[in-house]
């Protein structure tokens, strides 16, 4: 119980009624969790695997997974679920797939598939913004509105449409044996819904729940923890309702009262004081929230100084600002012997890392990007993925068009319309009717022999996979389909298809080591569900830590804290962002400045470039409004004046000086 205040104390022992601790950031609400989690075990006689932790993203349960690691012994700590929301649906998922009507091994669908199977359906429906519609199904899910809720609540013809595309949709990617992303949650609610006695059977399995970041729970999240937490309410959740930043997918802060409605007997307890930031970082981060209303008042205090004043760095353009911000850090590394892993630069959305990586590398700085399109958006990956689902799941439809002609097979798309129809009609995959006699007729001989020459060898490959480890079939894979020449004919450059095949040998060293660790020994269905899971939820985080600045979004650096930050890009359209410019929109940007802000432990700088290039056009930007609403006592604003060229020619070369001279 060491190295907990008084408040938390009571919020680690508290027992016997729902649990919710709300308090602003770095006051130690996640400390609250993982010391809970020993707790329970050391000393309230909890067993481990009746205890399931449950955060957002990956890199998150490993943390914690990792801080209750270093209060437990390996002993205690065996069978505790500390996972994801949907790793959880997941597992619940495998578990009771058959009654959900399901086939073992069913895939998992990304959003990239999705959209194949939407944009499918919404051509031969003749609607065209399947764009929206993609969004709008997945917002239904979260706000766990089945197709028949949505039809009868539907007014205008788009989006009575929009429904019954939603309805197809589901129904289509059931037929394909498959799941999206929001099914991993919804699925697991409608399971207990329909069967009591499964819901009690995971209730007594799982008998104490914590929930962090629970302000950012969507509806169907929030169903599934009253469904397991049951009516005694075993269950500790933490949140900060400033710090709701995913209202977009469909978050609720509102379940905050929820859990006061549903709970009557709910205990809330406050926390008071800051952990993490010096005092002024603290009073700019409360400044800055104060300007959003507030149904929680939350006062937070420091111990850790006052500390230097926040650095605002206008720039002229994003090069200059990258310049600017890759100087302070190099500056801060040699001058106060931080290490670049103590260095953290946000930002609103991914494109903005570009310039900032480009110039990192070219001074040899070690940086991490975490989260955004990474590896696994990469085609070459995803056709290797493909390959893999088709074969660990033949009826896995996405899989079979996205594989099919790469590399090219000639089989037309002619041929691939009449397939579909085929498969359709027959309410079957295209993997199975492909090979159905009734459909070979209804094609030319050449398509014909073209598609059997194809699903033959696949059906080499299926069987193939029931006898050797999942690395020899992917590594037979690459090979029969040369994959390396078709690289080589469809990059930009040798060097590129060279750096592409790297990243297939990636995979296939990646599925050995799961095979190795166990995972996959009961099937290569099991890898690949847990590489597409990893995949959703940023792969980066299952890399080992580097000493490395790292470069995320604001939505990926929730929960976590770097002694250095720089808050980048702070304008007008970016931050708040373009779209989110309603009074809903700037509240929930400004709680996302404020996430930004409190990752913060000694020094923040915050920067903006006062030109950017936009659709190719150099546009001038205006400082975001959230600069004015910062306490100006605790800013130190760098050549806030405008200045004349010459003057500026003088800064640079007085900046480069000085860099020189720290280099030596
Ligand atoms: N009682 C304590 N004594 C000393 N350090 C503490 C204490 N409680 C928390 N800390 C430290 O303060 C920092 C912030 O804690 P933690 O990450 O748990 O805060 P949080 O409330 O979860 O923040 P966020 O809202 O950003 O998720 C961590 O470095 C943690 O180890
Ligand atoms: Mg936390």
């Amino acid at each position: 119980m060491h190295g907990l205040n008084p408040q938390q104390q009571a919020a680690v022992v508290h027992l016997g009624s729902p649990l919710l601790v709300l308090a602003g950031a770095g006051s130690g609400k996640t400390r609250v969790i993982t010391q809970k989690i020993a707790w329970l075990i050391r000393q309230a006689g909890h067993e481990a695997k009746n205890i399931a932790a449950i955060t957002f993203t990956n890199k998150a349960a490993r943390e914690m997974r990792e801080r209750a690691g270093q209060l437990l012994s390996k002993e205690e700590a065996k069978g505790l679920t500390v996972a994801t929301f949907h790793t959880l649906g997941l597992n619940i998922l495998k578990q009771e797939v058959k009654k959900l009507g399901y086939k073992p091994g069913f895939s998992i669908l990304d959003a990239q598939d999705s959209d194949l199977v939407l944009r499918e359906l919404a051509l031969k429906a003749d609607i065209a913004e399947a764009d929206d519609i993609r969004w709008q199904v997945s917002r239904w899910k979260n706000d766990f509105l089945s197709p028949e809720q949505v039809m009868q609540q539907a007014t205008d013809e788009l989006s009575q449409r929009a429904a019954q595309l939603y309805e197809q949709y589901q129904r289509q990617i059931k037929a394909y044996n498959a799941v999206d992303f929001d099914d991993l949650i919804v699925l697991p609610v409608q399971l207990f819904q329909q069967y009591p006695e499964v819901l009690e059977r995971w209730q007594r399995r799982l008998r104490y729940l914590l929930v962090d970041e629970y302000q950012d729970t969507n509806a169907c999240q929030y169903q599934l923890i009253r469904q397991l937490a049951g009516v005694s309410g075993a269950l500790t959740t933490v949140g900060d309702d400033d710090q709701s930043i995913y209202a977009w997918r469909g978050a609720r802060p509102e379940n905050i009262l929820q859990l006061q409605r549903d709970y009557p007997h709910l205990k809330v307890i406050k926390l008071e004081q800051n952990y993490r930031s010096t005092q002024r970082i603290l009073d700019s981060a409360n400044y800055l929230i104060g300007h959003n209303p507030h149904s929680f008042e939350k006062k937070l205090w420091s111990t850790l100084g006052e500390g230097e004043p926040i650095l605002i760095m206008p720039c002229r353009s994003v090069e200059h600002e990258a310049e600017k911000v890759v100087g302070e850090i190099m500056k801060r590394h040699f001058r106060e012997r931080a290490d670049y892993k103590d260095f953290a630069i946000l930002y609103r959305g991914n494109h903005q890392s570009r310039t900032f990586e480009t110039l990192l590398r070219q001074q040899n700085i070690p940086y991490q990007i975490t989260g955004g399109t990474s590896f696994f958006e990469r085609t070459e990956v995803k056709d290797i993925l493909a390959y893999l689902r088709l074969i660990s799941n033949p009826n896995d439809d996405a899989a079979f068009l996205r594989v099919i002609n790469t590399p090219r097979r000639e089989i037309g798309t002619s041929t691939l319309e009449k397939l579909g129809d085929y498969a359709h009609e027959r309410n079957n995959s295209l993997f199975v009717c492909a090979q159905e006699l009734a459909f070979a007729e209804r094609v030319s001989p050449k398509s014909r022999q073209r598609l059997e020459h194809f699903t033959a060898w696949l059906n080499q490959l299926i069987e193939l996979n029931q006898t050797e480890a999942p690395a020899k079939v992917v590594q037979r894979i690459i090979t029969d389909i040369h994959y390396e020449d078709w690289l080589l004919q469809n990059s930009s450059s040798p060097n590129m298809a060279e750096k592409r095949m790297d990243n297939v040998h990636e995979v296939v060293d990646w599925v050995h080591k799961l095979y190795e660790d166990g995972l996959g020994k009961e099937s290569l269905a099991e890898i690949v569900a847990h590489m597409s899971l990893v995949d959703l939820l940023e792969r980066n985080s299952e890399e080992t830590e580097q000493n490395a600045v790292t470069l995320m979004t604001l939505h990926g650096a929730k929960g976590l804290e770097f002694p250095y930050v720089f808050l980048i890009g702070a304008e007008e359209e970016i931050l708040p962002h373009l779209h989110s410019m309603d009074e809903a929109g700037i509240q929930e940007e400004r709680r996302l400045a404020y996430v930004g802000i409190t990752r913060a432990q000694k020094h923040l700088t915050i920067s903006y470039a006062k030109t950017r290039s936009r659709y190719g056009e150099k546009m001038a930007c205006d400082p975001s409004r959230f600069l004015a609403e910062l306490p100006e006592e605790h800013l130190e604003w760098q050549d806030r004046q405008v200045s004349t060229p010459e003057q500026r020619q003088e800064t640079a070369r007085a900046y480069i000086a000085s860099l020189k001279d720290l280099l030596g």
